[in-house]
């Protein structure tokens, strides 16, 4: 197991029963274990020296280490060697090299003698990148001492490689104990996988494992750039919280890799110690706001999204005061809190799948991998699970397997909400039709009505009230046309004046009621007449009528004109109780369809021709004889 993935979850030894502490633990058995077995680590397991036989490519100090813990900070270098010498070291506890968070110094020595002629340059390797100060002491036979300084608070430059893991280069001559002694000083977790390799060997294995490093953080850059374009495209805050959530948890890794001081913050100690609680509390943040987004909980479950707001209180706030507060209360306090935050996002997943959201199922199954690749490389730790590159990178995997998830859940979201807007627009576009259709159809049938009222309006305004008949304005116009008609068809057209004789007289005797009613009466007797002649009946005025009848000569107008005036002379008007005898004086004239005659001379001629019939005595019919 390549010792970078143990930093990724094991910063923080004996803090608790975190995902990043059951992990850490894991690496710690397992390493005792690998530490027992391995028979290219072919030593005795006593304190005694650590034989490099030939063909040792690298090595686990551990099994050979002692200890001593310098909780007040008194010893100096003198003292340490003192101690070492007169055998004052103690065995690692359990052969386990990692504390937790310790005050003071610690001070680890292991006696070396090196077996391979081939390899007389051998490298220290202090495989986790927090330790503050790293410093080896270096006792050759003849006495001579060499010092190497490492650790993050100091320049990252002094490195005998430049690489994210402390360490240092010397020489280890052949068949000749050497004595290494380590004095290491941290804030962070104190943790000491120390390791030798031949500068072969170390080669090979940071290449192996900057490969793998590199292949996960390419992943991960690819996965923001995609979900930033798709962001700057569809402005979904999702995507935004999501980009958030990947370089969070990036930079979470970038620390705890050691490639933050590395590359970011090679000269601020004060950043390589802080980052790891800050960035985990970013990160979380990011990752409860995405999902509080993601799954709409403000809508789908109130409750959760106040339960994850809390959360995200809580980390804004702790993320704040780790600026102040020291690592060994900040880091295991974050790193707990993690757990509590996933399963905060995990529960409020579930109650939203649940309750038939379906994007979320994406969302489990990416915590899911998450989970389960931390779990993968917790059971390769406790010997669970054979090593293979799935156990060994478990955690890498499923983390990149959960962007990934969560990259194609929000793909799977989007398409969704389209389908789900293309759903309501098509809905919303049925109910608007039917809603024109529904209007069309009213505004259609209101103006039929309208139509309707205007034509009954204009017929009224064209009758004459007590009468029903025609009014003398719209004959005028009506009579135009029949007129126009005659002379194009070069037929004639007949026009009757019809006068109510000594109608004053009834008015006087029967009253303007009865008068009303002989009015009526004619009007119907008169039009009785003309039916079959197709004629235009209209009231002139008073007690006036005028007809208008087409194709027409003088003869046959003359002879209609007497069935007019028999008609109304026959029989008396019934009004009330009494009977009217009412009389009429027809004036006769024909319009000449040649002539070109003006409409008022024609019916001054009709008039003409009525004055005459009443001044033959009234009742009769007189025919004109204007040309
Ligand atoms: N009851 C009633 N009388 C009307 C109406 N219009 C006009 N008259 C009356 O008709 C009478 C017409 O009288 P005149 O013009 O003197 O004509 P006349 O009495 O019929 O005499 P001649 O036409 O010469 O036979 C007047 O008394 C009007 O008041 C009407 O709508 N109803």
């Amino acid at each position: 197991m390549d010792t970078a993935d143990a930093e990724l979850h094991g910063t923080h030894g004996g803090e608790g029963m975190t995902l990043i502490g059951w992990t850490l633990r894991a690496w710690r058995c397992w390493l005792l274990l690998a530490c027992l077995c391995c028979p290219l680590w072919a030593v005795a397991f006593e304190r005694a020296e650590l034989v490099l036989p030939p063909g040792t490519e690298r090595v686990a100090l551990a099994p050979q280490l002692a200890y001593h813990h310098d909780a007040e900070d008194l010893d100096d270098l003198a003292t340490a060697w003192r101690r070492v010498d007169g055998g004052e070291m103690m065995p690692l506890p359990d052969g386990v090299d990692a504390f937790g968070f310790q005050r003071g110094t610690f001070w680890f020595h292991a006696r070396v003698v090196n077996r391979e002629v081939h390899e007389p340059r051998w490298m220290l390797v202090q495989e986790y990148p927090l330790s503050d100060e790293v410093d080896l002491h270096v006792r050759y036979a003849d006495g001579r001492v060499l010092h190497f300084a490492g650790g993050d608070h100091r320049p990252f430059a002094s490195r005998a490689v430049r690489y994210r893991h402390p360490n240092f280069s010397f020489e280890l001559p052949v068949g000749e104990p050497v004595d290494l002694l380590v004095r290491v000083r941290s804030q962070s977790s104190m943790q000491v996988p120390l390791q030798l390799y031949t500068p072969k060997a170390f080669t090979e294995v940071s290449r192996d494992a900057q490969l793998a490093i590199g292949l996960y953080y390419g992943i991960m850059l690819a996965l923001f750039f995609y979900n930033l374009v798709l962001w700057l495209s569809l402005r979904d805050a999702s995507y935004f919280w999501y980009l958030c959530h990947v370089s969070a948890f990036g930079l979470v890794l970038f620390t705890l890799n050691g490639l933050g001081f590395e590359y970011l913050w090679p000269h601020a100690p004060w950043m390589a110690d802080h980052m790891v609680p800050i960035s985990i509390c970013l990160a979380l943040v990011a990752m409860l706001q995405f999902s509080r987004t993601f799954l709409e909980l403000p809508r789908r479950w109130p409750h959760g999204n106040v339960l994850l707001l809390a959360l995200m209180a809580f980390f804004v706030l702790f993320g704040i005061a780790s600026i102040w507060l020291p690592l060994r209360i900040s880091t295991p306090v974050a790193s707990r809190a993690v757990l509590v935050g996933v399963v905060g996002i995990v529960i409020a997943t579930i109650v939203v799948l649940r309750r038939g959201y379906a994007p979320a199922s994406l969302l489990l199954l990416a915590w899911s991998m998450f989970l389960l690749g931390t779990a993968a490389f917790t059971l390769l730790a406790f010997g669970l699970l054979p090593k293979n590159f799935a156990t060994e990178y478990g955690v890498q995997i499923g983390s990149a397997l959960e962007m990934l998830l969560l990259s194609i859940a929000l793909g799977h979201r989007y398409a969704a909400l389209r389908q789900e807007n293309l759903r309501i627009t098509a809905e919303a576009n049925l109910r608007l039709e039917r809603k024109v259709a529904q209007r069309t159809q009213e505004v259609r049938s209101a103006l039929l009505r309208l139509e309707d009222a205007h034509a009954r309006l204009r017929d009224s305004s064209r009758r004459d009230g007590l009468t029903g008949l025609y009014n003398r304005s719209w004959f005028r116009e009506a009579f135009r046309d029949l007129a126009q008609q005659a002379k194009h068809s070069g037929t004639p057209l007949a026009v009757l004046m019809i006068d109510l004789d000594h109608f004053k007289s009834i008015n006087d005797r029967h009253g303007h009621l009865a008068g009303d009613d002989c009015l009526r009466w004619a009007a119907r007797c008169i039009g009785r007449i003309l039916r079959p002649h197709d004629a235009l009946l209209a009231r002139f005025g008073g007690e006036e009528f005028v007809v208008a009848i087409p194709d027409c000569g003088l003869a046959e107008a003359g002879v209609i004109a007497e069935a007019i005036r028999y008609q109304l002379g026959d029989e008396a008007c019934p009004s009330g109780q009494t009977r009217i005898r009412v009389t009429a004086s027809i004036g006769v004239h024909v319009l000449d369809p040649q002539a070109d005659t003006d409409l008022d001379d024609v019916l001054g001629s009709a008039d003409c021709a009525l004055y005459a019939a009443k001044a033959n005595g009234r009742d009769c019919v007189e025919l004109s004889t204007a040309g």
